[in-house]
């Protein structure tokens, strides 16, 4: 992986610890939104992926990629498996119950991913310093020790809810986190 210093933690940026309180190991998370495109049960044209922690910062998945998917004929799309990285990212970080954007994010594509392949995803936070956190993620061929097909590098900035309030649908988002303190 040629993770960039962008990516990078800064020295003394220690990885996150388990939320106390937060999902037992290897119980399912559940969607961050129910229509996101990622990992929305609501969302019928999405990734639909579901996922499930360890570890209480590790998130791992399983995305089935289908003829949907496709870039070149038979093949994933290279801009989708960029997505379910995403995303598998995006749930590590969403494990701190804090609500973080993706700022920059990372891609090395391996192998070709043919439709019909089960990728195993598994993603984890490297450092946490200040707003920025750091986060890598693979994706792998047929089983979780598979070929590595995927891996990505990215840098989520931690936000307030305005940000969602200000452009986006924050109500939709606190409609679905009855618990979710926002001001914690
Ligand atoms: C609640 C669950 C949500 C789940 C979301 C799922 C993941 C997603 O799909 S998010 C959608 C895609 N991402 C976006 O839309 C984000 C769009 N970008 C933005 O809104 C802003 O640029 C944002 C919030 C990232 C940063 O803006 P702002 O809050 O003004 O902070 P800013 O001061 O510019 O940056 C903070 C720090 O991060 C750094 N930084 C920001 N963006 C980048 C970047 N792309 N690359 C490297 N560093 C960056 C800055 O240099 C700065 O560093 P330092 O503190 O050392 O000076």
């Amino acid at each position: 992986m040629t993770r960039s210093a962008l990516t990078t933690p800064p020295p003394g940026a220690a990885p996150p610890e388990p939320l106390p309180g937060g999902p037992a190991p290897g119980s399912p998370l559940g969607p961050h939104y129910s229509h996101c495109f990622g990992c929305g049960p609501k969302q019928p044209t999405g990734l639909n992926l579901t996922a499930s922690t360890p570890d209480g910062v590790t998130v791992t998945a399983e995305f089935v990629v289908g003829g949907v998917h496709q870039g070149a004929p038979g093949l994933a799309h290279g801009g989708v498996l960029a997505t379910a990285m995403d995303e598998v990212i995006g749930m590590s970080i969403w494990l701190l119950r804090r609500p973080y954007v993706t700022g920059r994010l990372e891609t090395d594509y391996l192998r070709p991913v043919s439709v019909g392949t089960t990728l195993h995803l598994r993603a984890w936070c490297t450092g946490v310093s200040g707003r920025k956190a750091y986060l890598e993620a693979e994706g792998r061929i047929g089983a979780p020790d598979g070929p590595v097909a995927v891996r990505a590098a990215a840098l989520f900035i931690e936000v307030g809810m305005e940000h969602f309030a200000e452009h986006g649908d924050a109500d939709a988002f606190l409609a679905e986190h009855h618990d979710y303190e926002v001001n914690p």
